[in-house]
């Protein structure tokens, strides 16, 4: 696999028991171990990493009887670097004696629906142990009575599973890794206000700054490997083709753009290199450069300072958030356009709950069925027919975004590990990477310019940092629409037409900011979205309770959301509870 990060959290499985010996617990080994190694097998054949390696399980030694047995399995879980745990039962345990006491640790009980043994009486014992402890947990119990002698895992109680544990390890990756801030703020956009004091209590991560001078000093004394470089430019030069150049007579001559292309692709490996380093510079000589910044998630400032001279960070965003390069397939990284780290988390989110590339986008104008007919004679229908939002960003999206590979018959992305040479050439195709408008941007730079294949399923999401409320996110599922050309056309030349577009259909509910598409853009908390592919809001939620970010807006159908067993202490008001548990719990991280 081409991942890059190492020393990732593993799931760690406990395995409880009623501890009385001479009959009882004898007689529950079996079933129990039994359920324990169910899950672990489930997990490790399906949920990966976004580095692509499977998610490692870890069981207990013993069942656990009491709290020796439960001390015993928390230091296993130490040394084995457990970072999310998941307690499995078929019989009555004693609750707070067997429970896992770790506060940083995800937490999930599975109670195993049979009525021989009481498992749902320690699931509704030890959960309310954890509720009067001020430790989260999320409760697992199968809708329907299994026979003690089956030892399948029930499909509802396998999604719930798998939500919790894609969640929790998101949560366990990113502790103690970084996120890069290349550069400042970009033209007082209040995403790109790096707070230290939100990664850190919210995320468990360190904010790393450094001065967009860096990338200077790395160009000017050529701080890079010659040998990739040369074969990235290669690459690039073969495989992405330029397309508009909206600058009329003020356009640059050849030998400029040449330059900014090469000025382009060093910029690429400079920004990988400084965040997840590159063991080549300490060959050339650079140790210190060659170790990065132990970065999950950067962002570029780029506008102004940088682009009112040199081209802008849009070929560098792009690539890095694709999950192909010169080096074929691979890992995407997370790098927002404008240093907006808050939406440079939400596609740290949604990269970790799916190990997809994710798009970042503007979210730019609100197109009523009446406006598109107004200024292209096409009616809308189906999923726009209730009008649809312009997605459109000059930097940042991933070439992926164009929704030109394919999963099921329709457009879609994949995770790196299953995107072929052929999914790589028709992205490629289907992008043009257009000349930067020298009005926005002095120094030239290469956009990337598509629009995103309709029938896509995806989730937009945004957090946003509220005074006296603290983080929030915001979740719109929908999908994709592709318009036809001339209609696009019409709409896009209104706005940046050398920028990748996406038209986002949101699903609507009638319900609050989801009864309209103008409803939905109106209550939109910031200039971005980050958009992943799929109908991921459950697993954003569950993750979201993890880290005690309430979520302010959704479209998730009520069946699907899934939180830890406290949230329904907080009232009958789904969205309030869920304010008031994550104010009560505060940070994670404190
Ligand atoms: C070129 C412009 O400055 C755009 O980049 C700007 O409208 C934004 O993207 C704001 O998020
Ligand atoms: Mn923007």
């Amino acid at each position: 696999m081409n991942g890059v990060f190492k020393n990732l959290p593993k799931l760690g499985i406990r395995p409880a028991i009623d501890g009385r010996r001479n009959g009882v617990r004898e007689s529950l080994e079996d079933q129990t171990m039994g359920m324990a190694k169910a899950v672990a097998e489930l997990i490790s054949s399906t949920l990966r990493h976004a580095t692509g390696e499977p998610v490692e399980c870890v069981i207990a030694d013993t069942t656990i009887g009491g709290v020796a047995e439960a001390a015993a399995c928390a230091e296993k879980f130490a040394r084995e670097n457990v970072g999310v745990s998941l307690t499995v039962t078929p019989c009555w345990c004693y609750g707070s004696e067997t429970m896992d006491m770790d506060p940083l640790m995800p937490k999930a009980v599975w109670g195993f629906n049979g009525t021989e043994r009481p498992g749902a009486v320690y699931l509704a014992a030890v959960l309310a142990a954890h509720n009067q402890k001020g430790l989260p947990a999320f409760g697992i119990y199968g809708s329907e009575v299994q026979d003690g002698s089956d030892r399948t895992i029930p499909d509802d109680v396998r999604d719930k599973i798998l939500r919790f544990v894609r969640a929790g390890i998101a949560v366990a990756t990113m502790r103690g890794r970084s996120y890069l801030s290349m550069g400042a703020v970009s033209m007082g956009i209040a995403g790109s206000i790096v707070d230290a004091d939100f990664f850190q209590r919210y995320l468990g991560m360190r904010t790393e700054y450094i001065d967009m001078s860096e990338f200077q000093r790395r160009l000017q004394l050529s701080i890079y490997d010659p040998v990739e470089y040369e074969k990235a430019l290669a690459w690039t030069l073969a495989n992405c083709k330029e397309g508009f150049d909206p600058n009329g007579d003020k356009s640059s001559d050849p030998a400029r753009k040449r330059w900014e292309w090469e000025t382009s692709v060093k910029m690429c490996l400079i920004a990988r290199d400084l965040m997840v380093g590159n063991p080549r510079l300490a060959e050339l000589g650079y140790i210190e450069e060659s170790c990065g910044h132990h970065a999950i998630a950067a962002g570029f400032q780029g506008q102004r300072q940088w682009t009112d001279f040199m081209p802008n960070g849009d070929f560098m965003e792009t690539m890095l958030n694709t999950s192909f390069d010169w080096n074929g397939p691979r890992q995407p990284l997370i790098l927002a356009t404008e240093n907006d780290c808050l939406n440079g988390v939400g596609m740290l989110f949604g990269n970790l709950l799916t190990a997809r590339a994710q798009i970042f986008s503007d979210v730019r104008t609100y197109w009523s069925p009446d406006a598109i007919k107004r200024v292209s004679g096409h009616v809308v229908e189906g999923a726009a027919a209730g009008g649809l939002i312009h997605l459109i960003n000059s930097g940042a999206t991933c070439l992926d975004g164009a929704g030109e590979m394919t999963i099921d018959n329709k457009p879609g992305i994949k995770p790196f590990w299953e995107v072929t040479e052929d999914d790589q050439r028709r992205s490629l195709e289907a992008t043009r990477f257009c000349q930067a408008d020298h009005g926005y941007f002095r120094g030239g730079g290469w956009s990337t310019d598509f629009m995103t294949r309709g029938g896509m399923p995806v989730t937009m999401t945004r957090l946003s940092l509220v005074a006296g409320v603290g983080p929030v996110l915001q979740i719109a599922e929908g999908e994709t629409v592709a318009l036809p050309e001339r209609v696009h056309d019409i709409l896009d030349q209104r706005t940046s037409p050398t920028w990748p577009t996406t038209w986002f259909a949101p699903r609507l509910t009638g319900e609050g900011p989801f009864k309209s598409v103008y409803k939905v853009m109106a209550a939109w908390g910031a200039n971005h979205g980050a958009i992943s592919y799929g109908h991921i809001g459950a697993d954003l939620m569950a993750l979201a309770a993890m880290l005690r970010i309430p979520v302010a807006m959704h479209n998730v159908e009520d069946e699907a959301i899934f939180r830890p067993s406290a949230w329904a202490m907080f009232g009958m008001d789904p969205e309030g509870a869920d304010f008031r548990a994550c104010q009560t719990f505060g940070p994670l991280y404190g």
